[in-house]
């Protein structure tokens, strides 16, 4: 497994609990989607996977080794794992141009060639080499989640954690995202973490399925059983509520 949740429990400081013994994990260059209704628990899971958060409880694993505390110790795992989040409008700072965007991590962590990391970057996410003089208002949404894709493989990572990477995306951008993901897992081998509550997403993208009810796990395994033939009630009605891409 290269990153694991083991019998993960977990608190708000001011809040009743949030996650209760998930356990789950996720195998090199293998996908897993984390699904759930509103509130399930998705997003502060994906902060604990990312180290953001520490569990109340459990342990979180990287490489089969619980998550570094020390900064410095920090710094391997920060290059492995990446990510990407659901709004391209509120997460690329607008002030900046792409070029300092997608070269954030890179400078976060230290790395000197940073201009040809970023170029090929956007070249990776089919964004024109001019994109990085200009600014995020200068494009579309789906050019944003492009712009946000790029950054995050800037540093060549091996885990990406997605939260709704297509969900504030029109239908056929949409379309064109997923099969970005896709291709991106393909030729690079990445291993994919995602929250959605787009099960077409999650059918196209995902090996694996996580279900969350409350904070716990209720139900896990291949996608195309999980969504196919749904062992757990919840599971069958969340699939019943959940709108789908027309096929
Ligand atoms: N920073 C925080 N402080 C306190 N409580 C929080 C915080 N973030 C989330 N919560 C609470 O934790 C619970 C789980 O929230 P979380 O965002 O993980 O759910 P989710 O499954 O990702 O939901 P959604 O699909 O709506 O994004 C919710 O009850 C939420 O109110």
């Amino acid at each position: 497994m290269i990153l694991e949740a083991r019998s993960v429990g977990f608190r708000y400081a001011d809040g009743a609990p949030v996650l209760d013994d998930v356990s789950f994990g996720v195998t090199a260059g293998r996908s897993v989607a984390l699904v759930g209704e509103s509130a399930a628990g998705k997003t502060t899971l994906l902060r604990l996977l990312l180290g953001l958060r520490r569990p109340t409880s459990g342990t979180v694993l990287f490489s089969g080794r619980p998550l570094p505390t020390r900064h410095r110790a920090a710094q391997p795992f920060r290059r492995q794992v990446q990510t990407v989040f659901q709004d391209p409008y509120s997460s690329l700072d607008p002030r900046q141009q792409v070029s300092r965007i997608v070269g954030e991590p890179l400078r976060a962590l230290g790395f000197t060639d940073q201009a040809p990391r970023v170029a090929a970057a956007l070249d990776a996410v089919g964004l024109p080499a001019d994109a990085a003089e200009r600014y995020p208002h200068e494009f579309s949404g789906g050019q944003r989640q492009r712009i946000a894709i790029a950054r995050a493989i800037a540093v060549e990572p091996t885990v990406l954690l997605a939260d709704e990477p297509v969900s504030a995306l029109d239908v056929s951008t949409k379309v064109r995202i997923i099969d970005l993901l896709a291709e991106l897992r393909a030729t690079r081998g990445l291993t994919l973490v995602m929250v959605s509550h787009d099960l077409a997403a999650v059918a196209s993208l995902c090996d694996e399925t996580v279900v969350l009810e409350r904070g716990r796990v209720v139900e896990q395994g291949p996608t195309r059983e999980v969504l196919g033939s749904p062992r757990d009630a919840y599971t069958r009605r969340l699939i019943a509520s959940i709108p789908r891409l027309p096929s």
